[in-house]
C-alpha cells in the first residue's frame, strides 16, 4: 500500500508486477513512435512521492518530482509535462489551486489526483475541476500501475485521435471526406472518437450529404478495418429479400432457396454492416433486427437454430426517425439501440464555404473517370455558392403521401451531384422495390 505514512518495505517498487495491460499500453506508446511520457509527481510525503516516481520510471515514463506547489510550478514552467500525479493536500498552496491553474494553462495535460480516503468529496471536486482520474490513499502498486497505464493509453488515444482528425480534415482519410468548414471540423472530431469504438452509430442527414461516405470512413479508421464493410440498402429490396439478405436462410426455406445462405450480419464477422435507409425497414423486420442486436445472434429464415453475429452496425437515414417513432412507424426500442452514437451530417447550405473544395474534388474525379480535361466556366463556382441548396421533402414524416416528383427531388442537397443524382423514385413500397432511376434537379438559379 502507498499511503501518507512511510510505505512498508514490501510495498517498495523494486519489481512492480507487469500485467498484460502494462505491456500492451507500453507497446502501444512505443508503436505510436511517441517520446516517453513526461510525468510530474507532486507530493510532500517523500516516501509516497519516491515510490510513485520509481514505479513510473520502471514503466518507462520520464519523471520529475516536486515536494510542494512551488516546486511544481517551477517544474511545469521548465518542461512539457504530459501527466501530473498530484497530491491534493500539501503545504504552500492547496493541490486544488494548483489543479485549477493547470487546467487553465495546460488544458490537454492529464491530471491524476491522489487523495486520502477521508476526502472522497475533494476527489469529486477535483474531477469536477478537470482531473482525469484519481487514486485514493492508501493505494496498491497495482492500482498505481493501472492508473499510469490508463493515462498512457489515453495519451496514445488522444494522439491517434488528433492524427485521424487531421487526416480527415485534409481529405487524406482514404481520400474520402472533403470539407474544412467549422461544421465539418466538428464532424471530424466526432468521427475520430467514434471510429475507435464498436458501438452502433446512427447517421442522420439529407440525401447526398455523404452518409455512406461517413459510414465507410468510420469503418476504415476503426479497429476492424481489415474486416468487410457491407452496405445494405433497406429501401431498395423487397422485405422478404432483406430478411434473407440480413439473416440468411437454409436450403428450401422458400421457393428458389436452392442452397443455404449465410446472412450479411453473420458474414461481416467483426466488420461493419451499413444499413442505409433504415427508416424504410418494415416493422416486422425492425423487430427481428432488434432481437439480433440484443442477443447478438440471428436465426436464418427456415432455420431451427441461431448463429452468432459480431458485426458493428452503422445505420443511416434521411428520415426524421424520432418523428417516425412518435407516429408508430419505427420501433422506439430499435431507435434507442441504434442511436447509441448519433451523427448529424450538415447539408451543403450549412457549409457553403466547402463548395469550392467539393467542386474541385468532383471535377478532379470526373477528369480521372472520363480522361477529359474539364474546367469550370468562369462563373460556375459563384453560381454554386449562390444556390440555396434547399432542404428536400424526403425528410417528410408522411413519405407515402409525398408526390413522386417531390421524392425524386431529394437529390437537391447532394454535396457533389447538384444536377444529376442517384435516387429512388417511388410513391409506394412496391415501386421502391424495383425502381431506381436518375433524375435531374433544377439548375442553380442566378441570384
Ligand atoms: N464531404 C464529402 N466529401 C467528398 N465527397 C462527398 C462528400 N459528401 C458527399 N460526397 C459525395 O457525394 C455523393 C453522395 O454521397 P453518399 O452516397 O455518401 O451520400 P448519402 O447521404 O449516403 O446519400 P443517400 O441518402 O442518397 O444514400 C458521393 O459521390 C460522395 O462521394
Amino acid at each position: 500500500m502507498l499511503s501518507g505514512r512511510p510505505a512498508p518495505r514490501d510495498a517498495r517498487p523494486e519489481a512492480p508486477r507487469r500485467t498484460p495491460l502494462t505491456q500492451t499500453a507500453a507497446e502501444r506508446v512505443a508503436a505510436a513512435g511517441t517520446p516517453p511520457m513526461e510525468v510530474l509527481v507532486v507530493d510532500d510525503d517523500a516516501s509516497v512521492r519516491r515510490a510513485c516516481a520509481e514505479i513510473a520510471r520502471t514503466l518507462g515514463f520520464q519523471v520529475t518530482e516536486a515536494a510542494d506547489a512551488l516546486q511544481a510550478r517551477a517544474a511545469l514552467a521548465e518542461r512539457a509535462t504530459d501527466l501530473l500525479l498530484l497530491d491534493l493536500h500539501m503545504p504552500g498552496g492547496s493541490g486544488l489551486t494548483l489543479l485549477d491553474e493547470v487546467r487553465t494553462a495546460h488544458p490537454s495535460m492529464i491530471v491524476v489526483v491522489m487523495t486520502a480516503y477521508a476526502s472522497v468529496k475533494t476527489a469529486v471536486e477535483a474531477m469536477r475541476i478537470g482531473a482525469g482520474d484519481y487514486l485514493t490513499k492508501p493505494f496498491t502498486l497495482e492500482e498505481l500501475t493501472t492508473t499510469l497505464e490508463r493515462a498512457a493509453q489515453r495519451r496514445t488515444f488522444d494522439a491517434e485521435s488528433r492524427a485521424l482528425r487531421e487526416k480527415l480534415r485534409t481529405g487524406n482519410g482514404l481520400g474520402m471526406l472533403v470539407g474544412k468548414s467549422p461544421v465539418m471540423e466538428k464532424l471530424y472530431r466526432i468521427l475520430s472518437k467514434v471510429a475507435y469504438t464498436t458501438h452502433p452509430v446512427l447517421i442522420l442527414g439529407e440525401s447526398g450529404t455523404g452518409k455512406e461516405l461517413i459510414a465507410r470512413s468510420i469503418h476504415q479508421n476503426g479497429p476492424n478495418k481489415s474486416r468487410p464493410f457491407i452496405p445494405v440498402d433497406c429501401g431498395a429490396l423487397v422485405p422478404t429479400l432483406i430478411e434473407s439478405e440480413l439473416f440468411g436462410h437454409v436450403k428450401g426455406a422458400f421457393t428458389g432457396a436452392n442452397r443455404s445462405k449465410v446472412g450479411l450480419l453473420a458474414a461481416a464477422e467483426r466488420g461493419t454492416v451499413f444499413l442505409d435507409e433504415i427508416g424504410e425497414l418494415p416493422l416486422d423486420l425492425q423487430a427481428k433486427l432488434l432481437r439480433a442486436l440484443q442477443e447478438r445472434e440471428v436465426r436464418p429464415v427456415g432455420a431451427t437454430h441461431s448463429v452468432p453475429i459480431s458485426a458493428r452496425i452503422v445505420a443511416a437515414t434521411n428520415r426524421d426517425l424520432a418523428q417516425m417513432v412518435e407516429q408508430g412507424r419505427f420501433r422506439k426500442d430499435l431507435f434507442f439501440r441504434l442511436n447509441v452514437v448519433n451523427i448529424r451530417v450538415p447539408p451543403l447550405r450549412e457549409r457553403k464555404s466547402d463548395i469550392p473544395l467539393l467542386a474541385a474534388h468532383v471535377l478532379d474525379r470526373m477528369r480521372r473517370e472520363n480522361s477529359m480535361n474539364y474546367t469550370f466556366a468562369d462563373d460556375a463556382i459563384s453560381l454554386l455558392m449562390q444556390y440555396d441548396w434547399p432542404a428536400t421533402c424526403a425528410n417528410s414524416s408522411t413519405p407515402s403521401s409525398v408526390p413522386a416528383r417531390c421524392r425524386a427531388a431529394r437529390c437537391c442537397t447532394s454535396a457533389t451531384s447538384p444536377r444529376r443524382c442517384r435516387t429512388t423514385v417511388s410513391t409506394s413500397r412496391a415501386a421502391s422495390r424495383s425502381t431506381s432511376s436518375h433524375t435531374t434537379c433544377p439548375p442553380p438559379s442566378r441570384a
